[in-house]
């Protein structure tokens, strides 16, 4: 539950994303925060995420001719007016009372692509009514496939453009945080698009029988059933959470159009290596035949060139717009969004880039010699 009612203006004091957490924390309960400000165990993926950005120094370019530059990409066919996407992001109704509706609407204004979260707290086809920025649908697959086809049926339906299967979460990782502060989700907030799902019987594990292996990951997605949702939409399929790549490749193999290079913004297997640190050998691998995203750690719009310059096609944020969520409604996620991009732009007419096209990995500067 929110402890204060949603700010309706920016606070004064933001300037810039990183501004926006203190502000979120004063809205939020505990309980909340756990959930929302946290990483998996000790959250060094988390930190490194962020840190990894930071020890990225960029290569500016002077005199360059940058008028009539612009931001516009091409994703599946589908234009967007800038690469900053929302990742998809579970129970927004934990940080705002109107929850996804809200994101939409700051999308909308933005022209940002958002990704809607299979854990949405707001029926996606409620969500797709606030927005006409282009919006994909993230899906959990569910234990009961058929049930899960009806959710991929239900996105096509209501207009969603892409599939976006997360790999990288078939078990929540070790959430020490959300585990002291006893997380729950509150009455009145839940997975309300996964209403109506046939339970799954479990019996009691036998001794010896094992919680993870012996239950939940007996329902686990794997490989088949990626080439099964490939036979069965027709939507560019998107395989969010992969770092190596042999993933990649096998991802290419099993007919996916783009993937997601992220550790799940560091919530799920922790000392995992930072995203922006694997990033560079996936896209070299299969950067031709495959569009490459990437999110996690991105804070700044050199943030975004840094991910762009290293071979993503374009970058989704997460906790950066949801601070601005559960600080100040959909005007926080879209001043977030504003903000990124200005300082995107910003770093592209400083590197003398007048197009994404331009960016390119001479934009960072060799690492420094530290003897
Ligand atoms: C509170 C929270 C909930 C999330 N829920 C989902 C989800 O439902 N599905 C998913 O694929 N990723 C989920 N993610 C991961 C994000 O999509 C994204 O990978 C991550 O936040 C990127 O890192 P960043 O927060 O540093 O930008 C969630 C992240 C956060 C912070
Ligand atoms: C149930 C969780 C795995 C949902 C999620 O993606 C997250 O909290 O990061």
């Amino acid at each position: 539950m929110n402890l204060l009612p949603p700010l309706s203006a920016i606070p004064r004091d933001v300037a810039a994303a990183a501004d926006y957490p203190p502000h979120a924390r004063v809205r939020l309960d505990d309980n909340a925060w756990a959930y929302i400000s946290s990483g998996a165990a000790d959250e060094l993926t988390w930190q490194d995420n962020a840190a990894a950005f930071d020890r990225l120094r960029l290569q500016s370019r002077v005199l360059a001719d940058v008028r009539g530059g612009h931001t516009r990409l091409e994703l599946f066919g589908q234009t967007f007016a800038h690469p900053i996407l929302l990742a998809p992001v579970a129970y927004q109704k934990l940080a705002h009372p109107d929850g996804e509706l809200a994101t939409a609407q700051a999308a909308d204004a933005l022209d940002a692509g958002m990704v809607v979260s299979t854990l949405a707290s707001c029926r996606i086809e409620h969500i797709a009514r606030q927005t006409r920025a282009p919006l994909w649908f993230q899906l959990y697959p569910q234990p009961d496939r058929a049930f899960t086809m009806d959710l991929v049926r239900r996105a096509e339906a209501a207009g969603y453009q892409a599939l976006v299967v997360t790999v990288d979460a078939p078990i929540a990782g070790v959430r020490n945080r959300e585990q002291r502060a006893g997380f729950h989700l509150p009455a009145g907030i839940g997975a309300v698009n996964l209403q109506g799902m046939p339970a799954t019987p479990s019996a009691p594990l036998a001794p010896g029988e094992s919680a993870v292996f012996d239950r939940l990951m007996t329902h686990a997605p794997t490989w088949n059933d990626i080439e099964a949702l490939r036979s069965a939409t027709r939507l560019p399929l998107i395989l969010k959470g992969i770092l190596s790549v042999q993933d990649a490749r096998r991802a290419l193999e099993a007919g996916a159009d783009g993937i997601v290079v992220s550790n799940h913004g560091g919530r799920t297997l922790d000392t995992l290596a930072s995203a922006i640190d694997a990033l560079p050998p996936i896209a070299d691998a299969v950067g031709d035949r495959l569009v490459v995203l990437m999110d996690g750690g991105i804070r700044r719009g050199t943030d975004v060139l840094k991910a762009l310059a290293l071979g993503a096609r374009a970058v989704m944020i997460g906790r950066a717009w949801l601070y601005g969520l559960a600080a100040a409604g959909p005007l926080g996620v879209a001043h977030v969004i504003r903000l990124l991009r200005d300082e995107l732009e910003i770093a592209m007419a400083l590197t003398g880039c007048r197009t994404l096209a331009d960016i390119s990995r001479d934009l960072l500067a060799p690492a420094p010699r530290r003897d």
